[in-house]
């Protein structure tokens, strides 16, 4: 990712629906998927007397493999319907291609999302970006699966374009094959440099798919409203264990309520008072990076060297012992600093791609 790249222009409007204030943080919730009238109904009831004002369910689920539970379809739209008259909630619904654009618009769906695997594909976002087209109504684009900001940044524009204004991200994570304790790693450089590259965007987090597990949700959500992300899209089933897809990462309408309770809301804007201990804590962090930036150009001298040294003596770039030796020992000794693993693990594996990519230079010239 390249941190200098242009800032993006889109014709953005506020995000609003009819007679209701969107305060920080936004809230949607409801199960993964529509399942039955009643599980729908009941849910959303349950999550309306939380005080809880819009509701979502999917209604066409892609999933990973077939075989697996793939929606109600537009058997579900009347259930959302019924939603909105009962309990007076709005309703959001994920679509994937243009039929199911015209379908929810057809049943009074009133917010749109594209899913995560759908933005990956820009034929698919463009041909929901067409049907969209003299269309009124908020519109969210979850991340790709994949950490390409460049693609996230496309399907919002695609989407703008075709005259959507009521737009704003949702992050959800990225797939990634190394175990950690996310189903989906957060990466949370990627939508932090989206909001810096699209300020006015509003950013929605979904720490259902980011934490993959019922217990996650609050340290995600936290951080997200840390981060000054607007809102949070969350799954909540009247039963979880019985949910027919997700189950791990739903919580009850009464659960969700609890964990938003101890979302605590950080001002977005520094004020006037603390300012000067803040200027002063920064300066000092401004001298510390100095360092930082110090300490790594020496590295990548010394590392140079070690280039020019293989090259002569005909010794392969990577050297997998070493490398394996300077993680354990950095990781053993960082942990007696406080620093996380996952933390020093990046960073080092980082610094070692630097090095490695200055050696070929010198190998290779
Ligand atoms: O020790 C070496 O051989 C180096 O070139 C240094 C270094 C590093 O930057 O840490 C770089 C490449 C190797 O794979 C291992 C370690």
């Amino acid at each position: 990712m390249t941190k200098n790249a242009k800032m993006i222009q889109l014709d953005l409007e506020k995000i609003s629906l009819p007679g209701l204030d969107l305060e920080r943080p936004w809230m949607i919730a409801g199960p993964c998927s529509a399942e039955t009238e009643e599980q729908v109904l009941e849910t959303a009831t349950q999550l309306s007397e939380a005080g809880y004002k819009i509701f979502r369910a999917g209604i066409w689920k892609p999933r990973t493999r077939p075989g697996a539970f793939e929606g109600v379809g537009t058997l579900g739209l009347p259930w959302l319907k019924r939603v909105k008259e009962e309990t007076g909630m709005f309703v959001g619904t994920e679509v994937a291609n243009a039929n199911h654009v015209f379908e929810a618009i057809k049943a009074g769906i009133d917010i749109l999302w594209i899913g995560a695997r759908t933005t990956a594909n820009p034929f698919a976002v463009q041909e929901i970006a067409d049907a969209l087209k003299g269309v009124d109504l908020p519109v969210l684009v979850k991340n790709p699966v994949n950490p390409d900001l460049e693609l996230w940044i496309g399907a919002l524009e695609r989407v703008n374009q075709a005259g959507i204004k009521k737009l704003a991200a949702i992050h959800r994570g990225f797939s990634t094959y190394d175990k950690s304790k996310y189903r989906n790693h957060p990466q949370w450089q990627i939508p932090i440099e989206l909001k810096r590259r699209i300020p006015n965007l509003p950013i929605i987090c979904d720490p259902s798919h980011i934490g993959g597990k019922s217990e996650l949700i609050y340290e995600i959500s936290q951080e997200a409203m840390d981060l000054n992300f607007d809102g949070l899209l969350v799954e909540s089933h009247r039963c979880p264990a019985k949910a027919w897809s997700d189950a791990s990462q739903q919580v009850t309408p009464t659960e969700l309520k609890e964990i938003t309770d101890k979302i605590v809301l950080r001002a977005p804007q520094i004020g006037q008072k603390p300012r000067v201990t803040l200027d002063q804590l920064r300066r000092e962090i401004d001298k510390l990076d100095d360092s930082v930036l110090e300490v790594l150009q020496k590295r990548m001298e010394i590392s140079e060297a070690i280039g020019i040294y293989k090259k002569e003596n005909n010794i392969t770039i990577l050297q997998t012992r070493r490398y394996d030796e300077i993680m354990n020992d950095r990781k053993e000794r960082g942990a007696k600093l406080g620093l996380s693993e996952e933390f020093l693990t990046a960073l080092f594996e980082d610094i070692h791609q630097e090095s490695v990519a200055r050696q070929n230079k010198i190998m290779n010239k």
